[in-house]
């Protein structure tokens, strides 16, 4: 089944969102359609983390709508929005782990805090499930420092994942990592998305991520979506010199 026959999760329409005469957001319009990654590309600044923050909450748009799940964001009390908040698992650029836990106690966090009368037995059979996910079992009762770059990403996925999220969004996931393990990320992502039938935005800068795990990916530039299609679509068929520009920065033809 093609997924926009699924229906979408994720409807933004004219958001816009300036700081003072940074005019970030200009009218963008976007559609998450329920199990597809859709990757959104863009240069450094262009304003995908401020996309990301306002679709959690974290920043208020200047204008626009956004609706997710079926509902709309606008004029929800605090209660429904962190309600609706727990249906979205937000992938930090840097893991965001607390220095001073476990891998466990990292994982077991946000589980206690928003889940109220769970047992030892349930709480330690969910951390199990989730590193097992991600491949590392073994490192239950590491400190974070003792975690590799990739491993503190894994972690931070499987953190996020413990609330089970319908909805993934995945801030640079591969940034500061070697293409070996930045393979594996990728693949981590296509394997969350068929374990935890989850749907995913993907922000990133790196072409071979938003090949391996688009099924369709967008192009942020001055502000708008310049292009929007498969991978092939965007790149093959660009008419826009910017988004041509983009694909030759980052792969030597
Ligand atoms: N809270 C804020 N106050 C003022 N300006 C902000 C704020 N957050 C972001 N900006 C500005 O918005 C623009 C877009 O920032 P954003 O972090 O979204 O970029 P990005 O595309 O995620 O870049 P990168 O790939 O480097 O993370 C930048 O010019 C930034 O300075």
């Amino acid at each position: 089944m093609l997924n926009q026959d699924r229906g979408k999760v994720v409807e933004i329409r004219g958001l816009k969102k300036s700081f003072d005469d940074n005019h970030v957001l200009m009218g963008v319009d976007l559609d998450l359609y329920k199990g597809e990654n859709l990757v959104v590309l863009g240069k450094s600044g262009s304003g995908k983390s401020v996309l990301i923050k306002i679709m959690v909450g974290l920043l208020k748009q200047d204008e626009g709508s956004i609706r997710i799940l079926g509902t709309d964001t606008d004029g929800l009390t605090l209660k429904e929005l962190n309600k609706l908040r727990l249906k979205i698992g937000f992938s930090f650029q840097h893991s965001a782990l607390y220095d001073s836990m476990t891998v466990k106690e990292n994982l077991e966090f946000p589980l206690t805090r928003n889940i109220k009368g769970l047992s030892r037995k349930e709480i330690d059979k969910r951390v199990d499930e989730l590193l097992d996910a991600v491949g590392l079992p073994q490192s239950v009762n590491q400190m974070p420092s003792e975690l590799s770059g990739g491993q503190k990403k894994r972690i931070g996925v499987a953190r996020t994942l413990i609330l089970n999220p319908e909805i993934m969004l995945y801030d640079e996931p591969t940034a500061g990592l070697d293409p070996i393990t930045c393979m594996d990320i990728n693949k981590l992502i296509n394997q969350v998305r068929e374990q935890f039938n989850t749907s995913s935005i993907v922000i990133t800068h790196d072409l071979t991520c938003a090949k391996e795990t688009g099924d369709r990916m967008t192009v942020l530039l001055d502000g708008q979506f310049k292009a929007t299609g498969t991978f092939e679509e965007v790149f093959a068929q660009a008419s826009d010199q910017r988004v041509k520009s983009f694909y030759d920065y980052n792969f030597i033809k």
